[in-house]
């Protein structure tokens, strides 16, 4: 099963190594499902064909073998990165196995020719908007084959008129119904992969990529919104500044100063609780607003960081680093502008760090 699982998942991302957006993967991933979809219906009107013992209908299912079996070529171009020839590809496979169908055998009495419907919708979500010409063409012809078999309609073969009324209107309901179920398919598809794309690049804005922790922006953004919540609160927003960090820069080098910022932020992570807001807010710079937070429950919390940097030695290829920070804290109640209250902070940071570092500093405004 997990061996299936994978070779699904291999067979619809066929190509994305090629993509150079994720919305141009996700058109990849759309046409390796229109592939097992084709290829699925095919199969499944065959065994229903068969069912119905009507020698005309399992003679279609026969016309169709050839298209099945071109199918697979669509994931061979997309893995051999011709993503554009592959989408014209499973088109041109498509809309040949339908007309043949059609004119060979089936005529318009099971309502296939309203797959042109459906192939002339598709293009426009299959290729990209520079490729506009493509989904045009498709588009025009499409329709213009819908139209002429729902206005002129064609002969099936003689046999497929002994089928019983039930029989016929079960198989027309059917293929319309496929028809639609493609549509909602693919339409699920690029919705998933929308909300995905959104996600992706909100965390992207949102956060520093040397430590995975929040940016500026986002904490300031977060900071707001913890202020908006309610007028009367017990805040306090610490920033914490790493002692003689260029000193790390000078002597290990600029990567052994990007792997002690790697390290520091493990530290401050396991620090904050759940509800507290941590962040990267500048180059050794970072920010925690404590909520619920009292002079002495903030002090107590500072003093335990300062002497958890202290306890926890960086080491880069076996040298031994010491690491300590100066703090600066401002208590607030949450009614004050936050860029004063940012501006205490780092008055307080100014104060600690005259003071000889590895110490914190507290103001506290009403
Ligand atoms: N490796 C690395 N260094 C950084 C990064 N951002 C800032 N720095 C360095 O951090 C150092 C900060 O130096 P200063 O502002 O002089 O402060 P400091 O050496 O920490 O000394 P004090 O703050 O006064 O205790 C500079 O050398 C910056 O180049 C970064 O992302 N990676």
């Amino acid at each position: 099963m997990p061996n299936l699982a994978s070779l699904f998942l291999k067979l619809l991302t066929l190509g994305c190594q090629h993509s150079s957006s994720k919305t141009l993967e996700r058109k990849v991933i759309q046409v390796n499902l229109g592939v097992m979809v084709s290829a699925t219906t095919i199969l499944t009107f065959d065994f229903l064909f068969y069912l119905t013992g009507n020698g005309a209908l399992i003679y279609s299912g026969l016309i169709q073998t050839p298209f099945l079996l071109l199918l697979p070529t669509v994931w061979w171009l997309n893995h051999t990165g011709r993503l554009f020839l592959a989408r014209w590809a499973i088109f041109i496979i498509v809309i040949s196995d339908t007309t043949s169908t059609l004119l060979l055998a089936q005529g318009t009495q099971l309502l296939i020719h309203y797959y042109f419907l459906l192939f002339a919708i598709i293009p426009a979500a299959f290729f990209e908007i520079s490729q506009w010409r493509s989904s045009a063409i498709l588009f025009i012809t499409n329709l213009s084959l819908y139209f002429f078999f729902q206005l002129n309609g064609w002969e099936a073969l003689p046999e497929i008129y002994e089928l019983q009324a039930q029989q016929l209107n079960l198989l027309r309901v059917i293929m319309v119904g496929s028809s639609v179920f493609t549509i909602i398919l693919l339409l699920l598809i690029s919705e998933r992969y929308s909300e995905r794309n959104e996600i992706f690049l909100e965390k992207l804005a949102n956060t520093d990529p040397l430590t995975s922790l929040n940016n500026r922006r986002h904490f300031i953004d977060n900071v707001q919104q913890q202020l908006a919540k309610k007028l009367d609160q017990n805040l306090a927003l610490a920033i914490i500044d790493i002692d003689h960090f260029k000193q790390i820069n000078d002597t290990g080098g600029h990567d052994a100063g990007d792997e002690a910022l790697k390290h520091i932020s493990q530290i401050l992570s396991k620090h904050v609780g759940e509800k507290e807001l941590l962040a990267r807010i500048g180059g050794e710079e970072f920010a925690i607003l404590y909520i619920e937070s009292t002079a002495e429950l903030a002090t107590k919390k500072g003093d335990a960081l300062l002497r958890q940097f202290e306890n926890t030695p960086f080491y880069y290829f076996e040298k031994e680093y010491k690491i300590t920070a100066s703090i600066g804290l401002c208590l607030f109640t949450g009614q004050q502008d936050l860029d004063q209250v940012m501006r205490e902070a780092d008055e307080a940071l100014y104060q600690a760090k005259e003071g000889g570092r590895n110490r914190q500093k507290i103001k506290k405004i009403a």
